[in-house]
């Protein structure tokens, strides 16, 4: 899938309101993309301008290389079933079982009921509920109402699964086992998935590739594991928050972890390094994961002596360890 040059306005009576100001990307078939940015950044409307509910102002989305921006009638309602889309809360209709809320869009597509049998019980094994079919939404927890809402979206076998929010609504343990089976899903499958998320730990888990939203334009843009390794990106720091130690007034570095330039990467390794030159340092808080298969993190360090942090600056900056002061 690919989204070119995006613009989407709206006119306000406070005047005209830019909501995607030529926003790209491309997501390859099998990838699970984040888009990622705060409140207000355009990622429901994006998300509205993928699935066809709402029409760009400008720019394209392509779904197996057809532009479905300027689809009308039957063409885009046969655009629109490439996506499944799965919401923040599953919305299950509570006078149907799990299995007959799996099996609604196929009845809807006037598929026969014996196909469309076969289809629920696959799909409701495909996400772990086969022992649930018959129980009624209300007797089922959050996270298995959102596995019921995933097979939904998976039932008239879209090329891609659009996830808004899927995981906001959910504890973190739920979370886990929601972006566990996405994974899967993605794996055995080899669906495309993109999912709309305010939260890191989805990005961090999940994802493959990130766009992050500002004000409705691309910010930062790539594969998770080469943006998490350079320090100076904004995901790098909302995606590996420090613990700061309290404000005492004390001097202290802090360097990122992971930057593949950086040639020391260890915490051993970067005290080692600073004592060799004389200069006594101590870990006042490290943050260490691996994210997207690398070792990433940051490391604030705490100097015996302020007056070498001039120096150790200069020894960690040969390093390549991007040493910022963090008084
Ligand atoms: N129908 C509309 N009319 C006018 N402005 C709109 C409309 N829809 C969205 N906007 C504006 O476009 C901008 C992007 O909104 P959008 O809802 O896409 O952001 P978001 O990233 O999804 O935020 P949230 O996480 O809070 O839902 C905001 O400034 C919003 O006020």
């Amino acid at each position: 899938m690919a989204v070119r040059d995006l613009t989407k306005t709206f006119e306000s009576r406070s005047g005209t309101v830019t909501a995607l100001d030529r926003v790209s990307l491309t997501v390859p078939r099998g990838e699970i993309h984040g888009i990622v940015g705060r409140s207000g950044a355009g990622k429901s409307t994006l998300i509205r301008c993928l699935t066809g509910l709402e029409r760009p102002t400008s720019g394209e989305v392509v779904v197996a290389g057809e532009d479905i921006t300027v689809l009308r009638g039957d063409q885009l309602r046969a655009a629109r079933r490439r996506f499944g889309v799965v919401y923040q809360h599953a919305n299950l209709l509570d006078s149907r079982t799990a299995a007959d809320n799996v099996a609604l869009p196929l009845e809807i597509a006037g598929w026969e009921k014996a196909r469309i049998d076969a289809r629920v019980t696959e799909l409701l094994d495909l996400v772990g509920l086969s022992d649930r079919a018959r129980n009624h939404p209300g007797q089922l927890s959050g996270g298995q109402q959102q596995r019921v809402g995933i097979a939904r979206a998976l039932a008239a076998d879209p090329e891609i699964l659009l996830c808004d929010e899927p995981t906001s609504a959910l504890d973190a343990a739920t979370t886990g086992s929601i972006l566990g089976l996405l994974r899967e899903l993605r794996d055995r499958l080899g669906i495309t998935v993109v999912i709309i998320t305010h939260e890191p730990s989805v990005v961090r888990e999940v994802c493959d590739a990130v766009t992050l939203l500002g004000d409705g334009a691309v910010i930062e843009q790539g594969r998770l594991g080469a943006l998490i390794s350079d320090p100076s990106n904004r995901l790098h720091r909302e995606l590996i928050p420090l613990v700061e130690p309290a404000a005492d007034g004390l001097t202290r570095l802090q360097v990122a972890l992971g930057h593949p330039d950086a040639t020391v990467g260890t915490i051993d390794g970067i005290l080692a390094l600073l004592r060799r030159e004389g200069i006594e340092s101590d870990v006042a808080a490290a943050t260490v994961e691996t994210i997207a298969g690398r070792r990433v993190g940051r490391l604030l360090v705490e100097l015996a002596d302020p007056s070498q942090v001039a120096s150790a600056h200069k020894v960690l900056d040969g390093a390549n360890l991007h040493p910022e002061v963090a008084a």
